[in-house]
């Protein structure tokens, strides 16, 4: 059985089918990378997948069970965890209070352990504080920032403390929109890596949007390419690379080949 299985998944706003009956599905442990032109539902796919919006049609399925309907907390819950295009912190907090967002989808405690501190809130506090920093250090955040502001750490860092922050929550599938944006080549290469060890010593299955090719190439089993909201193409790397339709559809178009024909070609 896959783990997440799509099936004729269509979402509409008003007149505009930004996604159109796609058919997809993910197997355990797999990497594989969403690629498309701007506006190709990329992102709705995502959203549409942790329930910001519920499909016009269509189901999804993970791990066996339907997610449509439900709320994104929910699937949050039930193992799929997110970061976003643009960072989505909260920036008045610390490092390690970012991370223990991530956690509370499990934590045990009931109000009135955490409202009076009872032993076992502290307990559990105190476990996911280690926790969370042992998630900062493993996704490669350095120094002793724990305590320090979200808004104060480096874009780069911000980003990887989004990733321990999805982490946090322990999923089986982790959603990373555009992972690789706005970082340098060093850096796209050392999170390229973070990713390789999170499928290999954690397990999790990743579904990554990227525009970075050769991100895309390095990585991914498998890649999925949409266009105007439909699958136009899925296969491996180098089916995709010599993939007429999807030359002319994204990777032939001038700013994109533009930026990375030399690692394409
Ligand atoms: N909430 C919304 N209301 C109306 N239209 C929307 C909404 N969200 C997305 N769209 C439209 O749906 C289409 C697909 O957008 P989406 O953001 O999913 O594309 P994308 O492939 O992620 O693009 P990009 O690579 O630029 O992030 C676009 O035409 C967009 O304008």
């Amino acid at each position: 059985m896959a783990l997440l299985e799509i099936e004729n998944l269509t979402k509409t706003f008003g007149g505009l089918r930004a996604i159109g009956g796609v058919s997809f599905s993910l197997e355990k442990g797999m990497i594989v990378s969403i690629i498309g032109p701007n506006g190709a539902g990329k992102t709705t796919f995502f959203n549409t997948l942790t329930g910001i919006y519920k499909p016009t049609e269509g189901s999804i399925k993970f791990n066996g069970k339907s997610l449509v309907g439900l709320r994104p907390d929910q699937i949050a819950a039930r193992g799929i965890s997110r970061t976003f295009q643009n960072i989505r912190l909260f920036q008045e907090m610390t490092v390690i209070e970012n991370i223990l967002t991530g956690m509370h989808v499990h934590m045990k405690q009931s109000g009135i352990d955490t409202l009076f501190r009872l032993p076992t809130f502290k307990k559990e506090e105190k476990e996911a504080e280690q926790k969370a920093l042992r998630l900062m250090k493993y996704v490669g955040i350095k120094g002793d920032v724990g305590n320090d502001l979200a808004k104060n750490l480096p874009y780069g860092a911000q980003r990887r403390l989004e990733i321990a922050r999805a982490l946090a929550a322990d999923p089986l599938l982790l959603l990373l929109d555009e992972p690789a944006a706005g970082m340098n080549p060093q850096e796209t290469e050392e999170i390229t890596r973070l990713f390789r060890r999170i499928r290999e010593e954690m397990g999790i299955t990743i579904l990554l949007i990227e525009h970075d090719m050769r991100v895309v190439m390095n990585i991914s089993e498998n890649i999925c390419v949409m266009d105007y909201g439909e699958k136009i193409a899925e296969g491996t790397p180098a089916e995709i690379r010599s993939n007429t339709s999807v030359i002319e559809a994204y990777l032939g178009r001038g700013a994109v080949a533009g930026q990375h024909e030399e690692k394409i070609a």
